[in-house]
């Protein structure tokens, strides 16, 4: 899959920051060999100010554990890495460890495509500390970004209305690697199609593209770049209007449509990518139909996001179809989602008991959540979720209904008669792929019905209405519990 087949598979290890490396090498030395943790990634806000997310980079997971091994000339560069004081960073027993090292964590996620909310585990990690550790910064590179890119695209998806979106962000991406993550997400969140190449190669994308200005520019006149086009591309014509005149590229667009009519051939679309895109628009649609020609679709770019397409319809533009290209590949205006990658539980052997643990802050946004946690989303009667619940199994009350919210606790939550499933799958077990990894299609297609299913009023995209996340009550007591003790401990109360 996508990390190994860009990448030399053995460097996939060292696709993280040297604070990972360095904490492993601590544990090692420490005696901390046996030693399990469990952590989770999990965001605190919604990107864009919107209501929700959609879960990204899940089904690359398996593969990233499998591959996370330090071949001969990995081991030689990390004997080469000297610290700053002076001597070998990394001692030649921790690389010999490393050597023979293959990661024997086990991985829970929401599955891909599937939404996700503020503060619950959207992945779970559990295993040896030093292979947990190991994996942070790998594991947060691959699910942040894609999560963004995916709640963004399923944001202009939502507001093109049914209408196909393709992503044309590869030239503005962030490098080729962010190129490819941008046609995997959007594809899944909604895209029909990409004009990245090699993400069609690689994932089975869709691909699509019309033409560029130089197209135009590099014939004599609009008219004969038009003809020459459609002689080359009869099957799918898409011919661009606005390189010099949008009225005159209507016309020259029509004269072309008829001589393919003549050869039995059709125009397929145009696409506008500059001026006032519903004016144009309106007018393109006026003068085709005029011509007897209502099959040419029109397809418009030129810097879109939800917003401007919103707009577009609000203001009955006929647009059929959408290019869009910086402001998803950017995921403008928001560069990153913040997710963490934060320790809930530790025990001293495979065989001892989890010990929850929290971590405090100055702020109770920043305070973690303890505990070995998955997630009970509830439905309603008609499919739709209406609340996920923090559950930790080890110390859950006998009220598997009720939850307080997960950042104030004096708000509650009743689910009533909704009907619960767990929200986390497992993706690695010990180290092991679980089962035959999903295609790029299935979480597409989960996506497509866990949007639908959700309520519009956490969708809207001005003030949307909070979803409600809580923690089950046996959980919610020991988070105050172990911040009581953890406080008293540092002798702040
Ligand atoms: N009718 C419209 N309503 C709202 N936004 C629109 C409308 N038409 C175009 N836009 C958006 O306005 C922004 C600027 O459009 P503008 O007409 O200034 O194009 P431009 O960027 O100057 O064109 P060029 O690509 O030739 O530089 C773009 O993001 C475009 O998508
Ligand atoms: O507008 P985006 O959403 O980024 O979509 C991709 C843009 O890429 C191309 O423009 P190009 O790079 O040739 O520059 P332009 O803005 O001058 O058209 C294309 O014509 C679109 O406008
Ligand atoms: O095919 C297109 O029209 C296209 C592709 C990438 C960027 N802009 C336009």
């Amino acid at each position: 899959m996508a990390l190994t087949d860009r990448t030399n598979p053995h460097d996939v290890s060292l696709n993280t920051d040297l604070y990972e490396l360095t904490m492993a090498q601590g544990f090692w030395e420490s005696g901390m060999v046996d030693a399990e943790a469990c952590f989770n990634v999990f965001f605190r806000d919604n990107p864009f100010g919107g209501g929700y997310a959609v879960a990204c980079g899940m089904g690359q997971i398996a593969d990233l554990v499998s591959n996370f091994v330090f071949e001969d000339d990995v081991i030689d560069y990390l004997a080469s890495i000297q610290a700053p004081g002076g001597g070998p960073m990394f001692k030649a027993g921790f690389l010999d460890y490393l050597r023979g090292f293959h990661m024997r964590v086990s991985v829970w996620a929401v599955p891909e495509g599937d939404l996700v909310f503020p503060r619950e585990p959207m992945v779970r990690v559990e295993g040896p500390i030093i292979d947990c550790q190991l994996l942070e910064t790998a594991l947060l590179n691959l699910v942040n970004f894609q999560t963004l890119v995916a709640t963004k695209t399923a944001r202009v998806v939502h507001a093109a209305e049914g209408h196909p979106v393709s992503d044309f962000g590869l030239r503005r991406a962030q490098g080729p690697d962010g190129g490819l993550a941008v046609a995997r997400a959007s594809y899944i969140a909604g895209a029909s199609s990409t004009s990245n190449v090699l993400a069609g190669k690689i994932y089975g994308i869709p691909v699509f593209g019309t033409h560029a200005h130089s197209w135009v520019m590099a014939f004599p006149s609009e008219l004969e770049a038009f003809r020459a086009f459609a002689e080359s591309m009869p099957k799918n014509c898409v011919l661009l209007l606005d390189t010099y005149d949008v009225h005159q590229g209507i016309k020259n667009a029509i004269t072309v449509a008829k001589e393919m009519e003549e050869r039995g051939e059709r125009l397929a679309a145009i696409r506008i990518d500059s001026g006032d895109l519903a004016k144009l628009t309106k007018e393109a649609r006026r003068e085709f139909d005029a011509a007897g020609l209502p099959y040419v679709k029109i397809s418009a770019s030129n810097d879109l996001d939800e917003y401007t397409i919103q707009s577009l319809f609000a203001q009955g533009a006929p647009i059929d179809s959408f290019g869009v290209g910086t402001k998803l590949a950017t995921c403008d205006p928001q560069p990153s989602l913040g997710g963490v990658y934060k320790l809930s539980a530790t025990r001293a052997t495979h065989d001892s008991p989890w010990e929850p643990v929290i971590k405090l802050s100055e702020t109770a946004y920043k305070r973690t959540i303890p505990g070995v946690q998955h997630v009970r989303r509830f439905y309603d009667a008609s499919g739709c979720p209406v609340g996920d619940m923090i559950v930790d199994d080890a110390v859950a009350s006998d009220d598997s209904t009720s939850m307080v919210d997960v950042l104030d606790e004096y708000v509650s939550y009743d689910m009533g008669d909704a009907e619960p499933r767990e929200l986390l799958t497992q993706l690695v077990d010990a180290g092991e792929p679980s089962g035959v990894p999903e295609g790029i299609e299935a979480a597409k297609a989960r996506c497509r019905e866990a949007l639908m299913r959700l309520d519009p009023a956490v969708k809207r995209f001005l003030n949307p209405q909070t979803y409600p996340v809580g923690l089950e009550l046996g959980l919610a007591r020991t988070r105050s519990e172990l911040a009581r003790r953890e406080r008293r401990a540092s002798g702040r109360s």
